[in-house]
C-alpha cells in the first residue's frame, strides 16, 4: 500500500481499496447511513485516520519548499453560516501556491466578465502537467486554462491596474477579503521561486509571442510568483474556500467579495482543472470542485454548504498533497457531500 501511494496519486489507492471488496463497501455504506454526523466528529476521525499516512514528498523544484516541515497537517471546514471546525496544526502557514490561481481568476471574472476568460485564456483542461510548455504549443496559446501556469500567468496579466503596484494591491485586497484577514507574503519562498522561475518566464514570453499575454511578461510572471508565495494557515484557506461556497460573501466577515455569477464560473474551472492533470480522477472520487498548490494545501468547495482546506506538504507526482487529497476524500464521503451521489426516489 505504501508503494502505491509513493508511486502514483492517492486515487490509485482509492481504486485498489474499492476493488478490495467487502470491507471497503461496508465502510462506504456505514458512512452513507450516518450523513447527519456532526462536522467536528468527522474531522477528528479523519484527522486521526490520515495523520500518520506515509507517501509523497515536499516539492523541491522551488528550493525553499523542500525545507518546509513535512509533518504539518491541519484540517479546517467553515460552513456558509460561519461555523468553524478544525483539527491538527492550525498555526503553521505554508505558501498558497497554485490555490492563488482561483482567487486571481475570480477577480478577473468579476472585473471583465466570464466571456473575457473564454476568449483570452480558455477554460478547457490541458490534460498536461501544470507548467507544461507543450500545452501552449499544441494550441498556439489558446485553451490554456486559468488554473495551470500559462493561463494563471495570463490571468494575473489581466488583473486591473495600470502598473505593477496597482495590480499587486488589487490582488492582495481581493485575497484578504476572501480570507477575512490580512495575508502576508512568505519572503523566503518568493525570493527562492523568483530566482528559479525561468520556466514560468519562458511560458509568459511564449504566450506573449502568441499574443495571449496582456501585460509585460516579466512583470506579470513576478506578480504571479509573489501571489503564489502568500502565506496561509488552514483556517485562512478554509475561509477563502467558504467564501466560494457562500456565493462570494465571506461567511466570517459577511463582506461581499465577488458576485454569485463569478463564483459559479470559478467553481466550474476548478472542476475541470483544479488538480491539474488528475482533475478528472479527483472529481470522480469527490464530486466537488477543488484546487491544490505545491505548498501542500488543497481546498474543496461544497456549494451552499461549506469550504474545506487541508494542509500537508508531501505531494504525489502530479503535485497534489497526498494527505490533503485523502483527508478531503474521507470528509466528503463521511458527510455524504458528493452531489452526484443521489439517493433514488422509490
Ligand atoms: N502547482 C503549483 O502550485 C505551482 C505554483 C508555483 N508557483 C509554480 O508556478 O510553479
Amino acid at each position: 500500500m505504501k508503494k502505491l501511494i509513493n508511486r502514483s496519486s492517492f486515487l490509485a489507492l482509492f481504486f485498489a481499496l474499492a476493488v478490495a471488496g467487502q470491507s471497503w463497501s461496508q465502510q462506504t455504506m456505514t458512512v452513507m447511513e450516518v450523513d447527519t454526523r456532526p462536522y467536528q466528529e468527522v474531522i477528528d476521525e479523519v484527522y486521526e485516520k490520515i495523520k500518520d499516512m506515509p507517501g509523497g514528498k515536499n516539492a523541491d523544484y522551488i528550493p525553499e519548499l523542500a525545507l518546509v516541515d513535512s509533518t504539518i497537517f491541519g484540517i479546517a471546514l467553515i460552513t456558509v453560516d460561519g461555523d468553524i471546525y478544525t483539527a491538527g496544526d492550525l498555526d503553521d502557514r505554508v505558501s498558497i501556491q497554485s490555490i492563488s490561481k482561483v482567487f486571481t481568476l475570480a477577480q478577473v471574472i468579476e472585473e471583465q466578465g466570464a466571456r473575457s476568460i473564454m476568449d483570452k485564456i480558455g477554460v478547457d483542461a490541458t490534460g498536461l502537467k501544470f507548467n507544461s510548455i507543450i500545452a501552449i504549443e499544441l494550441k498556439q496559446g489558446k485553451e490554456i486554462n486559468p488554473l495551470v501556469n500559462p493561463g494563471a500567468i495570463a490571468a494575473t496579466s489581466l488583473i486591473a491596474g495600470n502598473n505593477y503596484e496597482e495590480k499587486w494591491k488589487n490582488i492582495t485586497t481581493t485575497y484578504n477579503k476572501f480570507a477575512g484577514t490580512e495575508l502576508f507574503v512568505n519572503e523566503p519562498v518568493y525570493k527562492s521561486e523568483a530566482a528559479t522561475n525561468q520556466r514560468n518566464q519562458a511560458i509568459a514570453y511564449l504566450l506573449d509571442a502568441y499574443g495571449r499575454m496582456y501585460y509585460d511578461p516579466a512583470e506579470a510572471t513576478d506578480i504571479y510568483t509573489k501571489q503564489c508565495a502568500i502565506n496561509v494557515n488552514t483556517k485562512e484557506l478554509a475561509a477563502m474556500a467558504s467564501t466560494l461556497a457562500n456565493g462570494g460573501i465571506n461567511p466570517l466577515t459577511k463582506e461581499k467579495v465577488v458576485s454569485p455569477e463569478t463564483v459559479a464560473f470559478t467553481l466550474s474551472v476548478m472542476a475541470t482543472a483544479g488538480l491539474y492533470d488528475n482533475s478528472g480522477q479527483w472529481l470522480y472520487a469527490t464530486g466537488l470542485p477543488g484546487k491544490s498548490g505545491v505548498g501542500g494545501g488543497i481546498i474543496a468547495v461544497d456549494p451552499g454548504k461549506y469550504g474545506i482546506a487541508v494542509i500537508g506538504p508531501k505531494l504525489d507526482e502530479a503535485g497534489n498533497s497526498v494527505k490533503a487529497q485523502y483527508a478531503i476524500y474521507e470528509i466528503v464521503k463521511a458527510l455524504d457531500g458528493n452531489p452526484y451521489e443521489i439517493t433514488p426516489v422509490k
